[in-house]
């Protein structure tokens, strides 16, 4: 049994896009000062898209899919690949096979690498495409995520300036894929219902559940929302996996 988990809120506190500066120009989006023992904090806060988890009971999922055998665990972490549950991490290699918005079909060697990508398509600046290219060849998901991270904190003005808002749902888009190409790994996902899924990043404070489940954890919350999806549909569709996504 893990320890009781909080549910993250959607506060201020924690959250990344806080404090983050317009990549074009430079100025604060958000200011804050101490005045005191308060922090004082001025400007637009990017509202935090409403991400309910949802957690099905043991008896829901009996109810939906007598063939799950939901684990008894209230709190299931993950964070490392190689850790039980690792599997669940962006950085486990399972290559995704997608179509992209022009309908060319690539393959992206972990969610890590196509996360990192997203950083920056649809920007219009030959850099960004090499960007892309760079992440997208790295020789491990440590390594795309360095990548992605360094140009985004290097060239600000290469990242899409929609990337706050569209990143939950870049995520959404590869965990889809990645637990629906998988069958060994849809049913991993299966066989937590029941359970709250958490990353447990001690540094990461929106995808993972922070030190002491102060984190927002998205992450988390993506996957069991996927899990209620995956399954609802085992009630209603017979159709096999495919070896690939159109997105
Ligand atoms: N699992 C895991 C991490 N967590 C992952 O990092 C990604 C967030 O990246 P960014 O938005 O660039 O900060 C996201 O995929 C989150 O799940 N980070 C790590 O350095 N090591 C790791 O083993």
């Amino acid at each position: 049994m893990g320890k009781p988990y909080t549910q993250p809120t959607a506060g201020i506190t924690g959250h990344s896009t806080a404090f983050r500066t317009s990549p074009m120009r430079c100025t604060p989006l958000v200011a804050h000062e101490t005045v005191g023992p308060d922090i004082l904090i001025s400007g637009f806060l990017q509202p935090i898209p409403d991400l309910t988890p949802i957690i099905p009971s043991v008896n829901e999922t009996s109810a939906i899919d007598p063939t799950v055998t939901p684990d008894d665990a209230r709190i299931l972490f993950f964070y490392k690949a190689w850790d039980p549950y690792g599997a669940f991490s962006n950085f486990s290699p399972y290559p995704l096979h997608m179509t992209d918005e022009n309908g060319v079909y690539l393959t992206w060697p972990s969610v890590e690498h196509y996360y990192q990508a997203h950083k920056f398509i649809g920007v219009n600046d030959p850099l960004a495409r090499d960007c892309i290219e760079k992440i997208k060849s790295s020789k491990s998901p440590e390594e795309a995520a360095r990548e992605g991270r360094k140009i985004q904190k290097q060239c600000p003005d290469l990242v899409r300036p929609d990337w706050e808002t569209a990143k939950i749902d870049v995520m959404y888009k590869a965990l889809k894929c990645k637990f629906s190409i998988y069958p060994h790994l849809n049913s991993l996902l299966l066989s937590t219902a029941g359970s709250v899924l958490v990353e447990a990043s001690p540094y990461d404070l929106f995808w993972g559940g922070g030190r002491e489940g102060e984190g927002l954890n998205y992450l988390g919350r993506l996957l069991m929302q996927l899990r209620s999806e995956f399954l609802g549909e085992s009630l209603t569709s017979s159709e096999s996996s495919s070896e690939h996504c159109n997105l």
